[in-house]
Formats: C-alpha cells, sequence, structure tokens
C-alpha cells in the first residue's frame, strides 16, 4: 500500500462542478474571471446546480424560489438566544443551526432527488437569515426579516445592518459570494461528499462541511489574516511581523495552497476590491500592509496569497465583524457543497479508503489488575 500525505495529489471522485486546471479555476467550465465580472450569485447557483447559465425565466423563478423559502423557523432564534452567547463562535452557532434545521424539514431524510432539490433551496436560501439573525442577536437586537426582492448579496447585508446597502457594497459582495461559491474537492466539500456518501441526508452533508471548513488551515483562515492584520497595526509593523513568524517557523494566514503554487486566481480580484473599498473608507492602511505581506511572503517563501487573503481586508471595509468572515464564506460555499452533494446521490458508492497500519503488533491482552 502506498500513501499520499493529506491525499496530496490523489484524484478521488470525477466532478462536472468545478475545475482547477494549470492554475485556471472555472464552475461547470466558465472561467472564474468571466464570472466574477459578469455574473450574479444566483445565477451561479443555477449554473453549479444545473450546468448550464439560466435563461431569464429560469433564474427568475430560483429568485423566487430562494425569496419564498428565506423565513427561518422562530424555533431557530429561540434556541440562539438561549446559547451563552458572548461566548459562541458564529461558525458555531451555524453549524448548530444547519443541524437543527433539519428537525423542522418534514422531508429531511426524504431522499428522492426532488426532495434532495427542495432541501438544497430551502437551505440555501435560509443561511443568510441565520448568519446575520445569530450576528443581531448576539448585539442584542432582533433578526431582521429578509426583504424578499433584493438580490442575495444586498438581502445578506440588509439582514445583517438592517439598512439598505449602497450599490458599491452589494456590487463587492456578490462578487465575493460568486469567487467562493465553489473550489473542487477542498476539504469542505470532500467531507461534504464523504457524508452523503453513505447516503445519509443533506443536512448531514452541509453540517459536516461548515465543520470542515471552520479550521485556520481552510475558510477558518480568512478571520485570522485580519487577527494578524490587526496586531500588526501598520505597514511598518509587516516586516518585523514577519521576520519574526518566518524564524519561529509560523504559517502565516491567507499564503499558500495545496493545488494553486503560482497563485490563486481569485486573489487578483480580492485584490482590487480591498485597493477600491479601503479607498472608500479612508482605511488604505489594510490594503497598503497587505500588499507588503504579499511582495515579502511570495519574494521569501514564494508563496501567493490564497483567496482567504484580501477577502479578509474587504469584508472589514464593508463593515463586518470579523468572526463573520468564515460564515459568508459558508454561505457562498454551501452553493458548491450542494452541487457536490447532489452530483454524489446521483451516482453513489460509498467513500472508503484504506489506512496503512503503523500500530504496534501481535500484543497479547493484559488484565487490568496486572498492568
Ligand atoms: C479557502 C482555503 O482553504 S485557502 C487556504 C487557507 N489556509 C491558509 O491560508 C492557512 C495558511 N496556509 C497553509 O497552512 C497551507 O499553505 C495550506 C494548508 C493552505 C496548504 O498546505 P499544504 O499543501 O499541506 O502545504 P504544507 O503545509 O505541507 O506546506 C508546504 C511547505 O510550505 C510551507 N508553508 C505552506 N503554507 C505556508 C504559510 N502560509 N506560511 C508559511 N509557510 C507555509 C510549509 O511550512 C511547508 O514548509 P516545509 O516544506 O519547509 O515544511
Ligand atoms: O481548494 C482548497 O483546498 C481550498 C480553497 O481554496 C477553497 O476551498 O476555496
Amino acid at each position: 500500500m502506498s500513501t499520499a500525505r493529506g491525499l496530496e495529489g490523489v484524484v478521488a471522485t470525477t466532478s462536472s462542478v468545478s475545475s482547477i486546471i494549470d492554475d485556471v479555476l472555472t464552475y461547470q467550465g466558465y472561467n472564474i474571471d468571466d464570472l466574477a465580472e459578469n455574473a450574479s450569485f444566483e445565477e451561479v447557483i443555477f449554473l453549479l446546480w444545473n450546468g448550464r447559465l439560466p435563461k431569464q425565466e429560469e433564474l427568475d423563478q430560483l429568485t423566487q424560489d430562494l425569496a419564498d423559502n428565506m423565513d427561518v423557523p422562530q424555533e431557530i432564534f429561540d434556541y440562539m438566544k438561549a446559547y451563552p452567547i458572548d461566548k459562541v463562535h458564529p461558525m458555531a452557532a451555524l453549524r448548530t443551526a444547519i443541524s437543527q434545521l433539519a428537525l423542522y424539514d418534514e422531508e429531511a431524510d426524504d431522499m428522492s432527488e426532488e426532495a434532495n432539490k427542495r432541501k438544497a433551496i430551502r437551505i440555501q436560501a435560509k443561511i443568510p437569515a441565520i448568519v446575520t439573525g445569530f450576528s443581531r442577536i448576539r448585539e442584542g437586537k432582533e433578526p431582521v426579516a429578509p426583504k424578499k426582492d433584493l438580490s442575495f448579496a444586498a438581502n445578506f447585508l440588509y439582514m445583517l445592518k438592517g439598512e439598505t446597502p449602497d450599490d458599491i457594497s452589494v456590487t463587492a459582495f456578490n462578487k465575493a459570494l460568486v469567487l467562493h461559491a465553489d473550489h473542487e474537492l477542498n476539504a469542505s466539500t470532500f467531507t461534504s461528499r464523504v457524508c452523503v456518501a453513505t447516503l445519509s441526508d443533506v443536512y448531514s452533508g452541509i453540517t459536516a462541511a461548515i465543520g470542515a471548513l471552520k479550521g485556520p488551515l481552510h475558510g477558518g483562515a480568512n478571520e485570522r489574516v485580519m487577527k494578524m492584520l490587526t496586531e500588526i497595526g501598520d505597514v511598518d509593523g509587516v516586516e518585523p511581523y514577519l521576520r519574526k513568524a518566518f524564524e519561529n517557523k509560523e504559517k502565516i494566514m491567507g499564503f499558500g495552497h495545496r493545488v494553486y503554487k503560482k497563485g490563486d486566481p481569485r486573489a487578483k480580484h480580492l485584490r482590487e476590491m480591498s485597493r477600491q473599498l479601503t479607498e472608500i473608507t479612508g482605511e488604505t492602511k489594510w490594503y497598503e500592509m497587505s500588499i507588503k505581506m504579499e511582495e515579502i511572503v511570495v519574494k521569501e517563501k514564494g508563496l501567493p496569497p490564497n483567496v482567504d487573503f484580501y477577502s479578509a481586508s474587504v469584508y472589514h471595509s464593508l463593515g463586518i465583524d470579523h468572526d463573520l468572515f468564515t460564515p459568508i464564506f459558508a454561505t457562498s460555499r454551501t452553493s458548491g457543497w450542494l452541487a457536490h452533494i447532489l452530483e454524489q446521490y446521483s451516482d453513489n458508492r460509498l467513500i472508503r479508503p484504506r489506512a496503512e497500519y503503523v500500530g504496534p503488533e501481535k500484543q497479547t491482552y493484559v488484565p487490568i489488575n496486572e498492568r
């Protein structure tokens, strides 16, 4: 038996949802650069779930279906109010709430294709209300009910802040959602596929994926990037911080990638958004610090920034709490997880690899009082 540590380079499934070939990312064959500039997040959801871009009436139907399913059972918010709210990370709250949501879905264990598609709509539609509702509740406020005529991106910002967002924020947020929607067989997507390949239900698959995304080596890195930038404080602090981190062999959050070695194609979009948004807020230091970090980390370690690096200063500039960055990633990536879950069901086989045993052998059981 041969092992590939961390399954590096192992091709574990076929998929038509998204591809990374020669450092180019496509969703169903559409280059991410094209989608980032032109597509709404709703169009991307349709694309990922149906394998093609929607016609206008199909997009209208999906938008309507999402609007019809945005409301979250009051019980979910009531439970949140009972959480030890100042100690709960929003990713833990989201993981719990998605799992709870299954309890209120009569079709949760209906494994028919039609029911699974309906659940996909419900989960995608409700995630913004869950993430923003938790944020409001911990501020001592009531969740804001969705405004169903707003776009997915605008509605998220509206429910978060309780006021209609400006066009620049909506455009930036929509682009961030498009850029995070899917990414081949990343750790959380793989987790979701492993989970549902046992023929477990869609809610279990999404709950498992949220758990995997939460870690700092994956989606949790975006929050850590902002923590690092805040600790560094200003441009002059970047070089000493990095020298010390290199010396201590610390991982620099937001840099490196298992698949991209020349660079993450999503980073340039987020870099430009960071430049524009920090100019608008007047807090250009976050962009300037980020640029300086990129220069040094690329030169000294040969590691380019990944999607999590510039998304930190983008979300910060949109006035979003730092611990909501990863739940926002989850809000977008749910569309990709659901596409992969539906794809897995459509041609399922249990995912069960092997482990090479390296433990002790030929042991003899010793009764407890003789040990
Ligand atoms: C959405 C996403 O999930 S994007 C990734 C988000 N995660 C992060 O930004 C966390 C920081 N980055 C990392 O930890 C890694 O680059 C990962 C987890 C993304 C990829 O990891 P792997 O493919 O397993 O690479 P691995 O960790 O083995 O690193 C290879 C070498 O590069 C170094 N390296 C990789 N990333 C970094 C980093 N961010 N900072 C410093 N050194 C790094 C490692 O220390 C290792 O060096 P060594 O060979 O001298 O021991
Ligand atoms: O693909 C990965 O390993 C991580 C990543 O960039 C993502 O999930 O967007």
